[in-house]
């Protein structure tokens, strides 16, 4: 996992690596736009128009005068649109990187920029350094490179952006930022999501080491990181192994959600998944999941189940049900959908909830249960108070959703795919977390595994179906996830 850093320990961090690894920085900033030239590459963009770089004074500049040299020597015609007054003002790297410009790169000053003439936009103006309020004439410069309708692509962040904050005043909108090292905080708040677009991270040589002895409780999770979260089963490996769920969940008219659940908990490796769902309902999980059964008695030994997932479809009528199985159950549960908003009109059930169990609210849940957030920061605020107060685990669920673990660290994840934003992926997820848990996995695997192949199906359904793609797709990906993480 990556640790994210401030913007204003990029320069500490810089300063660390280039003298650990005998590296000067100019060298480190050819690694970032070779990096940058590297990904561009792969991506195809058309050499049949012009591309234009806008490049400021200090090291975010700098990385655009490099590239714009680098992309010519790959065909590219390139020209650079310098976005200050006088070369004085320049910082040193930036400065050796526009002597090294050649001289066939023609250089205009940012105010004649036509947008007709370009295929597409490189946005090198501002990254991590700005301070304070923009200045006028930097918020002039912006409105020039928003006027180009194409592909704006930001290097390190979309400039205007400030690395740490929510909210911009005057901000360049990307469709692809592409960040070094480490995702910058502000690249993953979905308030930011419109103007930062895709978001390509690339590596440049600094390692997670490095990274770490930084005070920081924000992550980046990638996918190189999941297989080490796996337990391993062995051939003599059997059912009891793989744990025995229970999915409290469903009700009339609603009995999808525990269907989904169910058959999510098998596909993520469950050997036994019961669903308790109301006795009149029984016929439609038997007949769609005939691997799962199903228990409906007055009287439950919830302790039996090695895991229990409650909540997708339930309805706001269980609270009762609730609170018996909070008394009754001492193990990490998951609570989703109608118990998140049962807890939320009972805030006396909080403190029977079993340590270190999960809770996985939607940004709509989630201000039921803990109030209006003007910003995500706020949000992963009173998200980290509640984790550690409660010695609970929360996923808030989005793009990027954030495991925010009961000891205060708070990591967002990197998989998924927009195709996911339909009925049941919440209920899917679920059955997922709470299959992990009923294999033996810690809430911290469960939901690290979970939360990641849960995102990853999602984009393997969404490559193959594209808009359409449904709950159940995403389910049949699930095997697919392990294969794919080669995690047997
Ligand atoms: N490890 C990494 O990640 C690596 C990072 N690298 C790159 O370095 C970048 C950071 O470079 P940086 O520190 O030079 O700052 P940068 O973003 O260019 O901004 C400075 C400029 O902004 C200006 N300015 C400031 N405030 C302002 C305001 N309010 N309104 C208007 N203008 C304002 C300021 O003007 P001045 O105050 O000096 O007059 C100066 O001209 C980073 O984002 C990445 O791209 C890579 O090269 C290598 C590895
Ligand atoms: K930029």
């Amino acid at each position: 996992m990556i640790k994210i850093l401030s913007g204003a320990e990029v320069s500490i961090l810089d300063k660390h690596h280039i003298q650990g690894k005998g590296i000067s920085s100019h060298q480190l900033m050819e690694k970032a736009a070779e990096g940058f030239v590297d990904w561009f590459l792969e991506k195809r963009f058309s050499s049949s128009k012009p591309i234009a770089l806008f490049c400021g004074a200090g090291n975010n500049g700098g990385d655009g005068l490099a590239i714009a040299r680098l992309l010519t020597k790959h065909g590219f015609q390139c020209v650079v649109f310098t976005c200050f007054a006088d070369e004085g003002s320049l910082s040193e790297d930036c400065r050796i990187n526009l002597g090294l410009l050649p001289s066939a790169i023609r250089k205009f000053p940012w105010n004649e920029f036509d947008s007709e003439e370009f295929g597409l936009v490189i946005d090198a103006y501002l990254g991590v350094g700005i301070k304070g309020p923009l200045r006028e004439e930097a918020k002039s410069i912006i409105d020039k490179i928003n006027s180009f309708k194409g592909i704006k692509v930001s290097v390190d962040l979309p400039s205007g952006l400030s690395a740490d904050y929510s909210g911009f005043d005057h901000c360049v909108h990307a469709e692809v930022t592409v960040t070094f090292a480490f995702p910058k905080l502000a690249l993953l708040l979905p308030e930011h999501a419109k103007v930062t677009g895709e978001l390509v991270l690339v590596d440049i040589g600094i390692s997670e080491e490095e990274l770490e002895v930084f005070h920081s409780s924000y992550y980046y999770l990638l996918k190189k990181d999941i297989p080490a979260f796996h337990k391993k089963f062995h051939r003599f490996s059997h059912k009891g192994d793989f744990g025995k769920v229970l999915l409290i969940a469903g009700s009339r008219g609603k009995m999808g959600a525990a269907a989904l659940s169910a058959k999510a908990a098998f596909r993520t490796g469950s050997g036994l998944v019961s669903c308790q769902v109301p006795l009149e309902e029984r016929i439609i999980i038997q007949t769609s999941v005939p691997e799962a059964m199903c228990v409906f008695e007055d009287s439950i030994d919830w302790m039996a189940f090695d895991a229990i997932g409650v909540g997708p479809g339930i309805g706001l009528d269980q609270g009762e049900l609730l609170e018996k199985l909070l008394r009754e159950y001492d193990r990490p549960i998951v609570m989703d959908a109608d118990a998140l908003t049962l807890l939320s009109r009972n805030p006396s059930f909080l403190d029977l909830i079993p340590k270190e169990s999960i809770l996985t609210p939607h940004l709509g849940e989630f201000e039921r249960l803990f109030g209006k957030c003007r910003t995500h920061l706020e949000r992963l605020e009173k998200a980290r108070r509640f984790c550690m107060n409660y010695k609970l685990n929360v996923l808030i669920k989005g793009a990027n959703s954030v495991i925010c673990l009961a000891d205060g660290r708070q990591i967002f994840n990197s998989s998924g795919s927009h195709f996911m934003a339909t009925a049941g992926m919440g209920d899917v997820l679920t059955g997922m977390i709470t299959s992990f848990l009923g294999q033996g996995y810690s809430s911290e695997q469960a939901l690290v595994c979970g939360v990641y192949q849960h995102g990853l199906a999602g984009e393997m359904a969404g490559d193959m179906k594209g808009r359409g793609t449904l709950a159940s797709d995403v389910i049949e990906m699930i095997p697919e996830t392990f294969k794919r993480l080669g995690v047997s």
